[in-house]
């Protein structure tokens, strides 16, 4: 083995956190080491946001092109070329790739190992025949699908996200089991490219999100012609012709159904096996690694960020965890994780997005002290303009009207949140949306018109009119 590598920082796992973090201390003038085992880029770019997106990008358009009549446009139904789709898919996935590649992280500075790293101890790692030495390492390994024990299940042969953008021919049934994000995405996306589509889901599709808002994505699923099947068990998996045939309980009876492509979406499991984090030091429970605030693991010296802490998996929070880790890192500022202003959407049509508590969450939190608004996309004219008017905004306030959280689901959704992500994270209290003016005809209206209507009890009660009156006899 050749002289070890010492170095300030060593990453581990070349997905949206390692590189975030390699990236922003290399440039900050740190030495770092990267290390990646397979595809640099990781989920994000390979089998998850970058891919997921351009195919519900072309199943958006390929539904737009179906509406069309509704805007006194008259086409022929839109054909589907199932391979030129997942053609545009690898097209998107490669004008990206050039960001996120060894070549681009070495111009940076980084030293860049591609092979599987392994602890050997509690300040050094194995790859690529080279030993590292660093003063912080960075566990930035990701997840993976995570496989539910149903009977059979290994018998056939199911997809998940690593598999499913490789499929070049339009599935005549995709079964999906599980009904969160990646599973609602995926059965629009093949619904509106053409597929049969059918959701097997143990409880409510997107369980993290707003009943209220969950209510308008079933309603636009089943609208597609999505079969969904909720608070549906899967009992049985058997190989049926070329594809599968699941048996499930669902209502209290036993259904069996056929299905030409299975995809397992029941969510994930974080990248910790073969890794040598006893060596490490690193303590792991319920199949994740432990931290504290500031993402140190037990053993301090080594963080960890991003999906394999099995917390909130999304790309923008791998960015945030590597903002902390370099503020702990390489400025040795006590930077704290606060996660209570993180958005998600999930970028069916109509989008759904949230920021901060649900209802639910908030009342958990605060009990019944708290206040909800919501507005209706049908009220907005440029919603009706674009013909997208289904669709509500819920915004919840603690009583003196801090904002809590929000939520969206409607056209968009995930650009307008921005706002309400703004808002929660300055502390910013419903009169501060209320107040600012909103262009119009734009969707934005719709964040100031629930904000608006928080005040409604108030302004227009019988306190103001009394109020106003007494005024105006003054002259
Ligand atoms: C289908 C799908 C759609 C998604 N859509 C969105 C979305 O729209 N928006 C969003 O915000 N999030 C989305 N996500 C989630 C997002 O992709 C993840 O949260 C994000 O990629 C996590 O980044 P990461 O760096 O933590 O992990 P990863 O991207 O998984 O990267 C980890 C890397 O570590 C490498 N590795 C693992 N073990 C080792 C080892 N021992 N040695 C060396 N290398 C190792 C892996 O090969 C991998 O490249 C989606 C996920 C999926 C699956
Ligand atoms: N737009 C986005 O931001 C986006 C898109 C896709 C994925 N993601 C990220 O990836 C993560 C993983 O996504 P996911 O959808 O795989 O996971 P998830 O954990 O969010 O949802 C999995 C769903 O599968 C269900 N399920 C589990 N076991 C089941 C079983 N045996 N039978 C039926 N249903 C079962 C669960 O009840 C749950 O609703 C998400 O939590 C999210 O963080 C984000």
């Amino acid at each position: 083995m050749s002289t070890p590598i010492e170095t300030d920082i060593c990453v581990i796992g070349g997905g949206s956190a390692g590189l975030s973090v390699a990236a922003g201390a290399v440039q900050m003038g740190a030495r770092v080491v990267l290390i990646e085992k397979s595809r640099m880029g990781g989920d994000c770019l390979n089998t998850g946001c970058v891919p997921s997106k351009a195919l519900l990008a072309a199943a958006h358009h390929a539904h737009a092109l179906s509406r069309s009549a509704e805007f006194g446009i008259h086409t022929s139904p839109p054909t589907v070329n199932f391979a030129g789709v997942m053609a545009h898919v690898r097209d998107v996935i490669a004008e990206i790739a050039p960001h996120d590649s060894v070549e681009r992280f070495e111009r940076l500075g980084c030293t860049v190992i591609t092979d599987h790293a392994r602890f050997t101890g509690k300040n050094e790692l194995v790859a690529g025949g080279q030993t590292v030495r660093a003063r912080r390492f960075v566990i930035a390994t990701g997840s993976r699908a995570a496989i539910p024990p149903i009977p059979g299940l290994g018998d056939v042969n199911y997809l998940t996200n690593e598999t499913l953008f490789e499929n070049t021919t339009c599935p005549d049934h995709l079964i999906i089991i599980g009904g969160g994000p990646i599973g609602i995405e995926m059965a629009q996306a093949h619904r509106r490219l053409g597929a049969r589509v059918t959701v097997i889901e143990q409880g409510s599709i997107l369980p993290k999100d707003d009943p209220d808002l969950v209510a308008v994505a079933r309603h636009a699923l089943e609208d597609d012609g999505i079969s969904l099947y909720e608070n549906a068990m899967a009992k049985r998996v058997e190989p049926h012709g070329p594809g599968c045939r699941i048996t499930m309980t669902h209502k209290g009876a036993e259904l069996t159904i056929d299905g030409s492509h299975l995809l397992v979406a029941t969510g994930r499991s974080p990248n910790i096996a073969d890794m040598g984090l006893d060596l490490a030091g690193v303590e792991c429970a319920k199949g994740a690694i432990t931290f504290d605030a500031r993402l140190r693991t037990s053993n301090k010296k080594i963080f960890a960020i991003g999906d394999v802490t099995g917390g909130l998996q999304f790309t923008h929070m791998a960015a945030y965890d590597a903002g902390i880790v370099i503020r702990n890192a390489l400025f040795r500022l006590p930077a704290k994780i606060n996660y209570s202003a993180v958005p998600w959407v999930t970028f069916i049509d109509p989008e759904i997005a949230q920021v901060g508590l649900t209802e639910n969450a908030a009342r958990a939190r605060h009990g019944n002290d708290i206040r909800v608004v919501t507005w209706d996309y049908a009220e907005n004219d440029r919603a009706r303009a674009e013909r997208q008017t289904c669709g509500l905004i819920k915004v919840v306030t603690t009583a003196s009207g801090r904002i809590l959280g929000a939520g969206i689901a409607g056209h968009q959704a995930g650009e307008l949140i921005g706002l309400w992500s703004l808002a929660i994270s300055r502390k910013m209290k419903i009169g501060a949306v209320a107040g600012h003016i909103a262009p119009y005809p734009t969707l934005g209206e719709i964040s100031k018109r629930v904000a608006g209507a928080w005040y409604t009890p108030s302004l227009f009660g019988k306190k103001t009119r009394k109020i106003v009156r007494l005024l105006l006899r003054l002259g």
